[in-house]
């Protein structure tokens, strides 16, 4: 039977200018799918979101191939005092993402020295966790966001290379892993990958692309970040995968435990997974759907699926505006991607 209910946390830090989280979760004959494009995506854009909440309520996931997933703790753009917290809470991550390239209220980009002082709190804080219980070399990597001009990127990148412990040179261990999406357009990504050692990770120029094998027809990347919910869900985020060619890093889209789960769920399945995924971000809600969160221990996520739990669900329980709000998206994102023959539309509640 089918059954649809309407979640919603708020944030415990602010992310990308979002204080709260919300979305469907759909349940079909295989389990719970979710469904939670961010507000400002239009349906067309939403469509393929709804393909991966149905692949995970109707069919199901591919088998996995490993039965953990290392993951990166991820590091809002806080002040240096709330990033080491972040990391000391981490659940064992010895990788780091950190938010660069903040927009200021006034529209300014955060300053240089702000990003350079959150990394160096990050790195304090995996050498405080060294000291005391030693652990695999620390990583740490940034995401721009796509805020950075070409210049702005390449003024920026040597300095917070240096600042994550970086030498100035290409491969070291320390220094910044990679920078995902430093620039907007595939052309910058390609101009500033050519242009310092830092590796380059596609995220926006792969999932909110037409045609995301751009990226590797202009050599702009050295990284894709593959998100299972805008890319329509595990099966096709494999295909694409193959399509690339280039190392996987799978990362969440801020979603409930129930949506992370997709993104094990890929994850797992990937034939190689070189780097850590950004699948932690359970740890950024308040609240969870479940009543076991997909949480990291040893800096890993368990290859598991878990379910909505009465509790849990009394804990985000969505408002009636919230919900009538959901309940209208998802009854014109089923118009939109008919639902195949013998597979009932429901209606959210919740
Ligand atoms: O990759 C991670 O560590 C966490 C996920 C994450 O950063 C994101 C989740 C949701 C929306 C995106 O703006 C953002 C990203 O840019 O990767
Ligand atoms: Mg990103």
């Amino acid at each position: 039977m089918r059954q649809n209910i309407v979640w919603s946390t708020p944030l415990r830090t602010r992310f990308r200018g979002l204080d709260s989280r919300d979305g469907v979760l759909i349940r079909g004959d295989a389990g719970w799918g979710e469904l939670s494009p961010f507000w400002e995506y239009d349906d067309a854009e939403s469509a393929t979101w709804l393909r991966a909440a149905r692949e995970a309520a109707e069919i199901g996931w591919p088998d996995p191939v490993r039965d953990t997933v290392p993951v990166n703790v991820t590091v809002p753009a806080v002040g240096p005092e709330k990033a080491r917290e972040i990391v000391l809470a981490s659940g064992g991550c010895r990788t780091a993402k950190i938010k660069v390239a903040q927009r200021l209220p006034g529209g300014s980009i955060e300053p240089l020295a702000a990003e350079q002082e959150r990394i160096e709190a990050v790195r304090a804080a995996f050498d405080e966790l060294s000291d005391a219980a030693g652990g695999a070399p620390a990583r740490i990597r940034v995401d721009a966001n796509g805020g950075w001009s070409r210049d702005e990127a390449l003024r920026r990148l040597p300095v917070l290379d240096r600042a994550a412990g970086g030498d100035g040179r290409a491969g070291s261990v320390a220094g910044l892993e990679y920078v995902e999406q430093p620039c907007m357009s595939v052309e910058d990504l390609a101009a500033v990958r050519r242009a310092q050692h830092v590796p380059v990770a596609a995220d926006e120029s792969i999932r909110r692309a037409e045609d995301p094998l751009r990226v590797v027809r202009l050599e702009a990347a050295d990284v894709v970040v593959l998100k299972v919910q805008p890319l329509g869900g595990v099966r096709a985020c494999l295909e694409l995968a193959e399509q690339v060619g280039l190392p996987v890093v799978v990362s969440s889209a801020l979603e409930s435990s129930v949506g992370l789960a997709a993104g094990v769920a890929l994850a797992a399945a990937l034939p190689e997974l070189p780097y850590a995924c950004g699948l932690a971000t359970a740890q950024l809600l308040e609240h969870d759907v479940v009543a076991d969160p997909l949480l990291p221990v040893d800096g890993a996520l368990p290859v598991r699926r878990p379910v909505p739990d009465a509790n849990a669900l009394g804990r985000t329980q969505a408002s009636p505006e919230l919900g009538s709000r959901w309940n209208a998206r998802l009854e014109r994102l089923e118009r939109l991607v008919p639902v195949a023959a013998g597979q009932p539309a429901g209606r959210a509640a919740t």
